[in-house]
């Protein structure tokens, strides 16, 4: 298999506090009015790309609040994948992991966003079902010393899996969002997160139990904790998010501020990112306080168009969150 590393001296290698394994994604986004239905062209009123992928956006939102993090994934030898790279290191994330293979291209998304901030998305996963054990390897030493490992889906379910194994046999803590959902997780992902966060559309895939409500998403996320997970956290948009936990499993409705929503797309992973942030350096913080900080990072990022241009710089948040 043709595929290339970057050559990095053990001194230019400084250890992440912040550890992602998953996917990079080329953002194809166009603005319409309103979202097409199947076998119907319409007119959108703009086009840009942009860099996206849930594993990439969880850990620049984390490194812009100013941890030290590493990204492992693979993008393809092209030049989304080329691009790809320079957006880490503008980023301050660590390319150590960062591989490129000839094999596949670089991932991508065509991402249609209508008036509302509401967005419908088709996913190529490309390079990143490339990234395997090997990659995994070549990590652990950094995977070992991070504080916090977050991984999702968008790479080989085996290879997120095996990831928070290693960082768990470590004692590093680990966040785990099952997105884009699979109703028939392998039930060790359930045992393996110290934090099982998705929102509510994922929530009820994974527990076949309706969540359209916070009230319901305390509903589901018990069924998840009977499942295995030590805490369970659902995002609801809007109306922030539902925590509950094996220690206190009496669901909390955390609330966010009311903004106005421009583009909603990847608020998800802005609010996962913020979470590693406070639990890589706040760890004396309770679960609730950062996640009241990670709701409200994440409606910043909601109210600006675009993936992580939305996502907020620690100077531009005020520094009661620091
Ligand atoms: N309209 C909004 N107003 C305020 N905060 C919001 C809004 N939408 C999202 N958020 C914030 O972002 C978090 C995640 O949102 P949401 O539940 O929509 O994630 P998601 O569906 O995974 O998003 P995406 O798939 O677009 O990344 C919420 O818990 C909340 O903190």
């Amino acid at each position: 298999m043709s595929q290339s590393w970057p050559s990095v001296s053990r001194a230019e290698m400084v250890t992440p506090q912040v550890i992602v394994v998953g996917s990079c994604m080329t953002d194809l986004v166009s603005v319409t009015p309103r979202l097409p239905k199947a076998g119907e062209t319409i007119h959108g009123s703009k086009f840009f790309i942009g860099f996206g992928g849930k594993g990439a956006n969880q850990c620049i939102q984390a490194a812009r609040l100013g941890v030290k993090t590493s990204m492992v994934c693979k993008v393809g030898k092209d030049s989304f994948g080329n691009d790809y790279i320079a957006n880490f290191t503008k980023n301050h994330v660590s390319t150590d992991f960062v591989g490129q293979t000839a094999e596949a291209a670089t991932g991508a998304a065509s991402i249609i966003v209508n008036a509302e901030g509401q967005n419908a998305i088709v996913i190529v996963a490309g390079a990143n079902l490339l990234l395997d054990s090997e990659d995994l390897k070549r990590a652990s030493t950094a995977i070992s010393r991070a504080n916090v490992l977050v991984c999702q889906l968008e790479i080989r379910p085996e290879i997120s899996l095996e990831a928070l194994k290693m960082a768990r046999s470590s004692g590093v803590k680990t966040i785990f969002n099952p997105a884009p959902a699979v109703a028939q997780l392998d039930p060790e992902f359930f045992t393996h997160s110290d934090i099982f966060c998705c929102n509510e559309s994922e929530a009820e895939i994974l527990t076949a139990a309706p969540v359209n409500s916070p009230q319901e998403a305390g509903t589901a996320g018990a069924l998840l904790l009977e499942k295995g997970c030590k805490v369970v956290i659902i995002t609801l948009g809007g109306e922030g998010c539902v925590i509950l936990s094996q220690e206190d499993p009496t669901p909390k409705h955390i609330s966010t501020n009311k903004v106005k929503a421009v583009d909603s797309t990847g608020a998800g992973d802005s609010f996962v990112g913020a979470l590693a942030y406070y639990m890589a350096l706040y760890p004396h913080l309770c679960m609730e306080d950062m996640v009241k900080r990670s709701n409200y990072i994440a409606s910043v990022s909601v109210q600006t168009a675009g993936t992580q241009t939305s996502y907020p710089h620690r100077a531009e948040l005020p520094q009661g969150m620091f």
